[in-house]
């Protein structure tokens, strides 16, 4: 029998939980399957399908393109080689397990709840509704056939909230800072919203977005010039540079696709880093029917004195 693996799991509460059989413990799920764990700490069964599929429309099969190779993170057409490899024989350890935190941050109105309501929600509201605090939306993606999924995190960009706001921005993943194409002082303020987000998170891991939204209401010059200082200062950031539109839905699918596909790629890398860096004298088991999980064993010590 199967020992349950060491991994984060999600323990629910479902009406039916009384009815399961007795000497069972505990329920998890794992991808989209319910298991079940006995009294003894065994693991018993898959029951049942619980969560539905990944939505069709979020598979990924291949790397999205960027927007503008002058403020890529990225410009190779392909996912890393080595990323492939590891999804092909189901090497990417506990990356399919894992919810990635994204933080959402820039001044307010300029459009941050209603970008993460088209993409989610595929809905767009003309009336302003100040975000209070934070709220966030989970999506779950199909990366080159592994299931991943993000934590979007919508913080509110007015000062008065800006402190509740703060306490959640700490284990992001990416952060995604957010401006008005037509209101120059919002891309300014970014700097500042970096800093902030920033000092919560480790800057050499998190990958950083600059996106410019309501570019349908930006005249074609307009957005040309600010375009060029976006460009420059997503450049020295080190961030990737998007323009969207929530009200038309332009490129806001792109835009997330892409920032799905390259925090799963950084996890990926990281995980084959860090079972690449395991001591040699560790024992990895990879087992093949639970899905890629892998536990490790210390090798029995040689009697040196023999
Ligand atoms: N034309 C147009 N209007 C937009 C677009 N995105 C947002 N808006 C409008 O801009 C206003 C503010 O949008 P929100 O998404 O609520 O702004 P926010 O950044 O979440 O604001 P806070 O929660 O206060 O930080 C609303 O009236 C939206 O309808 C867009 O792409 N095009
Ligand atoms: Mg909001």
């Amino acid at each position: 029998m199967l020992k349950p693996p060491h991994i984060p799991v999600l323990f629910v509460s479902f009406p039916f939980y009384s009815s399961f059989p007795k000497g069972v413990s505990n329920v998890f799920v794992l991808g989209n399957k319910l298991f079940t764990v006995t009294e003894n700490n065994v693991l018993r069964s898959i029951i049942m399908s619980v969560l539905p599929p990944v939505r069709k429309d979020r598979i990924i099969g291949q790397l999205p393109k960027c927007f503008s190779k002058g403020a890529a993170l990225n410009t190779e057409d392909e996912f890393h080689n080595k990323v492939k490899t590891a999804c092909q024989q189901q090497r990417t350890g506990t990356v399919g397990f894992k919810i990635s935190k994204v933080i959402v941050v820039g001044d307010l109105a300029v459009g941050k709840t209603c970008l993460i309501n088209r993409f989610c929600k595929d809905v767009f509201d003309k009336n302003y509704k100040a975000t209070i605090g934070v709220d966030f939306e989970m999506e779950r993606f199909e990366v080159l056939g592994v299931p991943f999924s993000l934590q979007l995190w919508d913080t509110a960009g007015q000062e008065r909230f800006k402190c509740i706001a703060s306490t959640y921005y700490r284990g992001a993943q990416a952060v995604i800072i957010v401006f008005d194409l037509t209101d120059v002082a919002s891309l300014e303020h970014t700097r500042q919203w970096l800093e902030d987000a920033m000092k919560e998170n480790d800057p050499t891991s998190v990958l950083l977005f600059l996106v410019g939204t309501k570019k349908d209401l930006s005249s074609p010059a307009q957005y040309t010039l600010i375009e060029q200082d976006a460009i420059k200062l997503a450049d020295q950031m080190k961030a990737e540079y998007w323009a969207v539109s929530a009200l038309s839905g332009e490129n806001v699918r792109e835009f997330f696709f892409r920032v799905a596909s390259l925090t799963f790629e950084a996890n990926v890398l990281a995980e084959l880093e860090k079972s690449g860096s395991r001591r040699i004298g560790e024992v990895v088991q990879i087992n093949s029917n639970s899905n890629n999980l892998y536990a490790t064993s210390k090798k029995k010590q040689p009697n040196c004195c023999q």
